[in-house]
Parts: structure tokens; C-alpha cells; sequence
């Protein structure tokens, strides 16, 4: 059945306002329109439309772990942040290696059918490290999966890192990688080492474990011609390696995750697992840098690396908790509170670090594309004048970690826009 709705007075981009006609799954017109006949009307005075957002980094748990979230619970609560497409992380159990794990994902992110979900494959087996898993089984299977990553854990190995760049270059895939080298940084390591770790007795996750990484892989993507991505960049040092391969022209792209855009160490002098992150939360110097590094384009992209937990996987003594922490609901409200109120980002830039460009790094063809004629009707209004006292209850994820409960973070999404379908008006789902 064909919809059509009439989105009144929005702001595109925070910039010229106008109206949208979306019709049959795309954007059918733009300007002074008024009703079509059995339109539905979106009044979206003083809102800014943006294109929908794609998350790089989601962890959705199912497979394996429905307890703390499923496709389903995580795709709302991707549409409740505004986002139209994520890519849904391999560290399942069992784990997404090979087509058919990947196609199942795939085919229940369209079941759910509020987002598109893209299921991550990992590049090894099991994650275990060191055989590669089916890459290509994937990504010639229905899921078309061209993102590969054991996030959670760093492909280590600098042989299995190689071939893998090698193999996805074939068809134009990438490797994310979670870089942190296991001689620096261990499976314990869990606070950033420094003076805190020491005073708290939490077992240190130096800077240096990510930067080694990060400084390899560009050799190796330098090496093989092929292209890396950097998951949640944390650091200073990571800033300054990027910087450098990027301007010797290495095919290297990098995300940073909204917590390490605004939280820091120090939160964790309370031992609360609920800010326990891998990586960790870093101090304000690497903050501040990474800000400026995601103003100018040496970081391309935002990634929320949403990761549920269950109550009984997160509260426990800080050193046995899970790492991790919920990110899809407020994303945007993060990024709005720390780049646009700060002056750092406009909103076209907001929609090219959370849309356009993680859209094109994945390669997503029907997302992320510009709110023009003729486009997949995929997009999101924003309130820019909003405030919100985030509940942690409030969260449709069925998780609860999440370390902005009680925060006040300015901008919301109001509505939510799959291929010209609302799947969040006024705020909330549309469908319960
Ligand atoms: N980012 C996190 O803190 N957690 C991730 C995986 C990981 O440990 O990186 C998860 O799957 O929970």
C-alpha cells in the first residue's frame, strides 16, 4: 500500500526551509506543496530534516543473547534515535561467520522492519583470531555483508590482518578494526592507565594498546591497497595517526562513539560499571581531541557502539562487570549537546558524520543519500530547542546501562522516516 505524507515547514539541514512530499518510498517533492488528497500531514515547523542516520557499530545480541537486547528491541530503539539503517556487530553466539548466520540476521532486521539492519561478519572464525572466516560466502549471500570485524576483540595478528584487507579488496569490502593490542591492553584491562587507575587499583588500558594498532593497520592498508576502519577511536595519539595516513592519501576511515565525545575517566572514581567501556573512557585531553578531529574530518564518522547488557552481566564489582553501554536513543542528543551547542558542527556536517559518510563506508547505496527529488524517503526531524532529562527507564532497548540516565542533553528526535514510512512520530513509535 502506498503512502504519502506531507512533511510542513521543515528545516533542511537547519538550513533553507521548505516542504516534503514523500511518496511510494521517496522524496516525491520539495517546496511549497500543498495537500494531496489522503495525505497524512507531519508539521514540522522549527524541526530540522535530516537524512536518516546509519550506525557503523551496533551490538544487538541476538543471536544468543535476547536477555539483553533482540533485533527487534534494538531496531526501536534505532528509530526512536532517528536512525534508518545499522550495522548490526558479529560477536553473537554463535558468531556472525559465516552466510548463513549472516543471513539470518539479515532477514530478521527485516522482519522487525524499522531499520535496515546489515549484519557485520567477523573476520575470523568463532573470533577466534586466526583462520578467516566464509568472507566471501558472506558477502555473496542474500546479506550482501561488505563490513568485517571481531570487534570486541582486536584481530591481533598482523598475517591474519593482512590477508583479511587482501580478501575484502576483492570486492570492495572493509576491515573495522578493534584496536587494542592483547600484550598492552588484556582481557581485565579496564580503566585508561593512568594516575585514576593507579588510586582506584583497576588494571590500566594504556592509549599506547589502541595507537600500536591503529599505526599497523594503516601500514598494512598502505601495504595491500585495501581499506581499514578504526571502531571507536579513543585517543590523542589514534587523532594524530590518522591525521598522517590520511594525508599520505592511506584509505583509512575512523568513528568516534558519542561517549568518548563527552564522558571521561575521572566518572569512573565511583567504581559504577555502568561507565566500564571498551575501550575506556579516556581523559579530557584525548576528549578534546577528538572533538576537534571529528570537526575537521580526520575522524569521519559517529558510531554508537550501543552495547546492552543484561542487569546480571553489569552489576558486579567494576572489575567483573561487562564492558559497555546503551547509545542508539541518544546519539543525536549527545552529538547536538557536544558539536552544534558548542559551535564546533553545523547540521548539513552532523548529517555527512552520522548519515552520508557512515552510509558510504558500509556501502549503502540507498542510504544516507541527500534530501533531494528522488531519493529513498529515508530521514529524520530533529528539535533542535528541545531538552531532555534522559530515564533511563524510558528506553525502549531492554537493556538499562546507560550512562546518560539523569543527564540533560539538548535536541530530540521527533519523527522517523523508513523509505517514506513513519516508524517514529511525535517522539514514539508508531508501532507499539
Ligand atoms: N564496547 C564494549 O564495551 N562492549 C562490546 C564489545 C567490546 O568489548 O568492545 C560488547 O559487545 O559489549
Amino acid at each position: 500500500m502506498s503512502e504519502t505524507t506531507l512533511v510542513k515547514g521543515a528545516s533542511l539541514y537547519g538550513d533553507r526551509t521548505a516542504d516534503l512530499l514523500l511518496r511510494d518510498g521517496v522524496i516525491a517533492e520539495i517546496g511549497s506543496i500543498s495537500t494531496p488528497d489522503g495525505a497524512r500531514i507531519v508539521d514540522a515547523d522549527g524541526l530540522i530534516a535530516l537524512p536518516g542516520l546509519v550506525d557503523l557499530h551496533t551490538h544487538l545480541r541476538e543471536p544468543g543473547r535476547e536477555d539483553a537486547e533482540t533485533i527487534l528491541t534494538g531496531s526501536r530503539a534505532a528509530a526512536v534515535g532517528g536512525y534508518t539503517a545499522v550495522l548490526a556487530m558479529a560477536n553473537t553466539s554463535p558468531v556472525t561467520d559465516t552466510a548463513e548466520a549472516a543471513e539470518r540476521v539479515h532477514d530478521l532486521g527485516r522482519a522487525a522492519g524499522l531499520v535496515d539492519v546489515h549484519p557485520v561478519g567477523a573476520v575470523t572464525g568463532g573470533l577466534g583470531g586466526e583462520e578467516l572466516a566464509e568472507l566471501g560466502l558472506m558477502h555473496r549471500s542474500r546479506a550482501r555483508v561488505s563490513v568485517f570485524s571481531d570487534d570486541g576483540r582486536c584481530v591481533a595478528d598482523a598475517r591474519v590482518m593482512r590477508r583479511a584487507l587482501e580478501y575484502v579488496k576483492a570486492f570492495g569490502g572493509v576491515v573495522s578494526q578493534h584496536a587494542q593490542d592483547p600484550s598492552l591492553a588484556g582481557p581485565t584491562s579496564c580503566c585508561h592507565e593512568g594516575e585514576l587507575s593507579g588510586r582506584l587499583g583497576l588494571p590500566g588500558w594504556p592509549g599506547i594498546a589502541e595507537e600500536v594498532v591503529v599505526a599497523r593497520d594503516v601500514m598494512l592498508a598502505r601495504h595491500t591497497g585495501s581499506r581499514v576502519h578504526v571502531a571507536h577511536a579513543s585517543t590523542a595519539g589514534t587523532v594524530e595517526v590518522l591525521r598522517w595516513a590520511k594525508s599520505l592519501g592511506i584509505e583509512v576511515t575512523a568513528e568516534v562513539t558519542p561517549h568518548h565525545l563527552l564522558l571521561t575517566t575521572d566518572l569512573l572514581a565511583g567504581y559504577d560499571p555502568t561507565y566500564k567501556v571498551n575501550p575506556p573512557l579516556r581523559p579530557q585531553e584525548d576528549v578534546d581531541a577528538l572533538r576537534a578531529a571529528l570537526a575537521d574530518g580526520t575522524i569521519d564518522a559517529v558510531a554508537t557502539d550501543h552495547a546492552p547488557h543484561a542487569r546480571h552481566d553489569k552489576e558486579h564489582a567494576f572489575v567483573d562487570a561487562a564492558f559497555g553501554m546503551l547509545g542508539l536513543e541518544t546519539a543525536l542528543p549527545v552529538v547536538a549537546s557536544v558539536m552544534v551547542s558548542s559551535g564546533l558542527m553545523t547540521w548539513a556536517e552532523v548529517a555527512r558524520v552520522m548519515s552520508s559518510t557512515p552510509a558510504a563506508i558500509a556501502g549503502l547505496g540507498s542510504q544516507g543519500r541527500p534530501l533531494e527529488v528522488g531519493q529513498p524517503a529515508n530521514l529524520v526531524l530533529v528539535d533542535p530547542a528541545a531538552t531532555l532529562v534522559v530515564d533511563r527507564e524510558r528506553s525502549v532497548s531492554l537493556s538499562r546501562n546507560n550512562p546518560w540516565h539523569g543527564r540533560t542533553l539538548g535536541a530530540s528526535v521527533v519523527a522517523t522516516f523508513l523509505r517514506g514510512r513513519p516508524t517514529v512520530l511525535g517522539g514514539e513509535l508508531t508501532e507499539p
